[in-house]
């Protein structure tokens, strides 16, 4: 008698089950991750949007931007920090953006809220710090409000030109202020010697986080202008349908 692979009936079906559950444990992941971006871009739009209400709401009543950061670092720390995720999403696939791009934007944001404002007081009242906080309040909420607009296939024109023309302003704005902010930090770094760790000392190792700072800010010379021709190139594909590589002609 011939059994059921010899024959390939019931292989064949075997294949064909195998296939469809493949599809279905497909299919229901991409459910899941659908859900869970929406979820995630619905809440992150959400707390631009409060850090948002509060600068503007801080700023009425006081009429000055002292104090401003320390009113809502909180939200800020959280929310910054809750865009590690972004690079999780890159690194499991569920978004399709570099994982080296969405690492240098998002590792740059989280050394300035936590390595340099949150740990360097004396800086937190800096024009330069209300100048980057601005300019990535806006640029996230338009962002992310983008991507959830985006996820329900009902995006409005308008928040899709906002996303790919903001940057052209806000990016060097928000740069600007991230390296005026570093560069405030410097005489007060050099002063304590924070974050250093000193010769001789048993694993006879040393780090100089002054030298570091300047550092940082040079690699700013090549790594902003590979970002913003990045997003140049984004807003010619997404705005005026430019094909970049794959055209025919
Ligand atoms: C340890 C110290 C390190 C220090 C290092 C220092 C050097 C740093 C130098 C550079 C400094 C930069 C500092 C940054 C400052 C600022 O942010 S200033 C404020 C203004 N900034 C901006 O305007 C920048 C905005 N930046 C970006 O948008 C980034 O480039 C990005 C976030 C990485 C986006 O990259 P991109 O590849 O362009 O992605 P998209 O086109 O948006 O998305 C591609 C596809 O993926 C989908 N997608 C992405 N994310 C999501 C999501 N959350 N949810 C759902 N979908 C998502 C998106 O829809 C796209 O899909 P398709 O449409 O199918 O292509």
């Amino acid at each position: 008698m011939a059994s059921s692979e010899e024959d390939g009936t019931n292989g064949g079906a075997s294949e064909a089950g195998e296939e469809k559950e493949t599809t279905g444990r497909r299919r229901r992941l991409s459910f899941l991750a659908t859900a869970w971006l929406t979820f995630y871009n619905i809440a992150m739009t959400a707390g631009w949007l409060v850090l948002a209400i509060a600068m503007v709401r801080f700023y009425m009543e006081k009429g000055t931007h002292r104090g401003l950061y320390k009113s809502i670092q909180k939200t800020l720390k959280f929310f910054q920090t809750f865009a590690l995720l972004e690079i999780v999403h890159c690194l499991i696939g569920i978004v399709p953006t570099s994982v080296l791009v969405t690492g240098v934007q998002v590792s740059s944001r989280i050394f300035m809220v936590w390595l340099i404002t949150h740990s360097i007081k004396p800086i937190q009242n800096e024009e330069s710090v209300v100048l980057f906080l601005v300019s990535w309040t806006v640029t996230e909420i338009t962002r992310y409000s983008f991507y959830t607009f985006s996820l329900l296939d009902h995006l409005p024109y308008f928040i899709k030109w906002a996303r790919y023309n903001f940057f052209i302003i806000l990016y060097p704005v928000g740069v600007a202020g991230e390296l005026l902010t570093i560069y405030a930090a410097l005489p007060y770094v050099k002063k304590t010697g924070m974050f250093s760790i000193r010769l001789p000392n048993k694993y006879n190792v040393s780090f100089d986080y002054y030298y570091f700072l300047l550092i940082t800010m040079a690699s700013y010379i090549p790594l902003f202008p590979q970002l913003y021709f990045h997003m140049l190139r984004q807003r010619r594909k997404v705005l005026h349908g430019e094909v970049i590589v794959e055209k025919d002609d």
